[in-house]
């Protein structure tokens, strides 16, 4: 099924007010319409589906609509209404190969994936389909400022765009339409055809009086805060000194007197840190996604640990915030091989190096470290969601 996707931005948003038409003035830093035109394309993306993408301006925004844009979106020059705005890009799909058309109006911001699945669901069987909310407050008729009389809400409903088409038929219907419309159901409805309502969204706002621009703002603000999702996770780790001639500490082999001991390489930096990311995620800690009882882990590289941890992350939603190991020992001097362990934590856990750091200290001469027995780490990480 071929897809386009028409924005229609070529009104001069009278009833908005500001300098200039409400699709260009400014929302949490950029043009409504960039909002627009990121939102359907996320929509797009979310639900696997492809769409061709048309932007309909006023021939007088041509040149910031290209600015906009960067080319990788057809523009429109649109018409005295919106039917004719519409009429004109339809018109430009002619001979496309389109199956489906979706008209959305650009003073619309943000397009919920889910309004856009309902739509293109719905025209698996219909020929055209819309969404809308059902009217939930009651109705009442005024009169000078007075209760003039009350209307039955039942069977009242808010619509909203993006409205979907069989292509052909939609653009049959404005061919055949005379006098002005609303919108594109109606122009659809005049021709006889079907149309389904599908599940509008309160966040599916358009931006139509100076009020809509904090009710937008309100909506950018709570979707901010429900993705200030962070988690943060500790981890320790101890490894006792035996014979041998290096250790390998956050992923490096550092030639050294002793060796560390332990079931896999005893690389103890990098365990506190994976315990830590397993902590965050509350997914317990290394011991029980790599049991020691289990010999195919003796010997292991514990690079398989940490990669294990920041791809259950990743499934799980959360990438690394910034991860920050210390590693407490007399000897051997961290501080040379610093640089090379967070390079190599950043390349295991697919993340930059400047996320990460590697600081030592001593014990000063106190405990088993302060013995030189072994050697200890506490690691912290924060995982943010996506
Ligand atoms: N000649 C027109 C008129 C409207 N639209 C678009 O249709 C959508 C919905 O229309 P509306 O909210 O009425 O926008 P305006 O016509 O710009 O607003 P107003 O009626 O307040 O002037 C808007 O994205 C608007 O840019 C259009 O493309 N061409
Ligand atoms: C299609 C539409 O968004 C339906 O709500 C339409 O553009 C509304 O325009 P209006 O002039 O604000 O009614």
């Amino acid at each position: 099924m071929s897809i386009a996707l028409i924005i229609v931005a070529a009104g001069r948003g009278t009833r908005a007010g500001g300098t200039q038409p409400k699709q260009w003035q400014m929302l949490a830093g950029k043009p409504v319409l960039a909002h627009t035109i990121d939102s359907c394309q996320t929509a797009l993306r979310s639900a696997g589906r492809d769409a061709r993408l048309l932007l309909v301006l006023h021939p007088d925004d041509m040149a910031r609509g290209l600015e906009l844009t960067g080319g990788t979106v057809t523009l429109i020059a649109g018409g005295e209404s919106r039917d004719a705005s519409v009429r004109n890009a339809l018109e430009a799909l002619e001979h496309q190969n389109i199956d489906k058309v979706l008209i959305h109006d650009g003073a619309r911001p943000f397009l919920p994936e889910t309004v856009l699945t309902g739509v293109l669901d719905a025209l698996q069987t219909l020929p055209a389909a819309a969404p809308a909310l059902p009217v939930s407050d009651a109705l009442w008729l005024g009169d000078r400022a007075r209760v003039a009389g009350t209307r039955d809400r039942s069977g009242l409903y808010r619509a909203q765009t993006p409205q979907g088409f069989h292509y052909d038929a939609i653009l049959a219907a404005h061919r055949c339409h005379q006098g002005p419309a609303p919108d594109d159901v109606e122009i659809a409805r005049s021709a006889g055809m079907d149309v389904a309502i599908t599940l509008g969204h309160e966040d599916n706002l358009k931006i139509t009086y100076p009020a809509d621009f904090a009710r937008a703002e309100a909506i950018l603000r709570a979707r901010k805060d429900a993705r200030m999702d962070v988690r943060l996770g500790n981890g320790y780790d101890v490894h006792a000194f035996t014979e041998g001639d290096h250790v390998i500490l956050c992923g490096v082999e550092i030639p050294h007197s002793k060796a560390l001991l332990g079931h896999s390489d005893a690389d103890v930096g990098m365990h506190a840190l994976t315990d830590a990311i397993y902590g965050a995620l509350a997914q317990g800690d290394i011991g029980r996604h790599f049991p020691p009882s289990d010999p195919q882990w003796k010997g292991a590289a514990s690079w398989i640990f940490l990669d294990h941890a920041a791809k259950l992350a990743g499934e799980m939603g959360y990438r690394i915030g910034n991860a920050d190991v210390t590693l407490i020992c007399e000897r051997p001097k961290i501080g040379p091989h610093a640089p090379a362990m967070m390079a190599e934590l950043a390349r295991i856990m697919g993340c930059e190096a400047s996320r990460v750091s590697v600081k030592a200290t001593t014990s000063e001469k106190l405990g088993f470290t302060g013995r030189e027995e072994g050697i200890a780490a506490i690691a912290t990480v924060t995982l943010i969601a996506d």
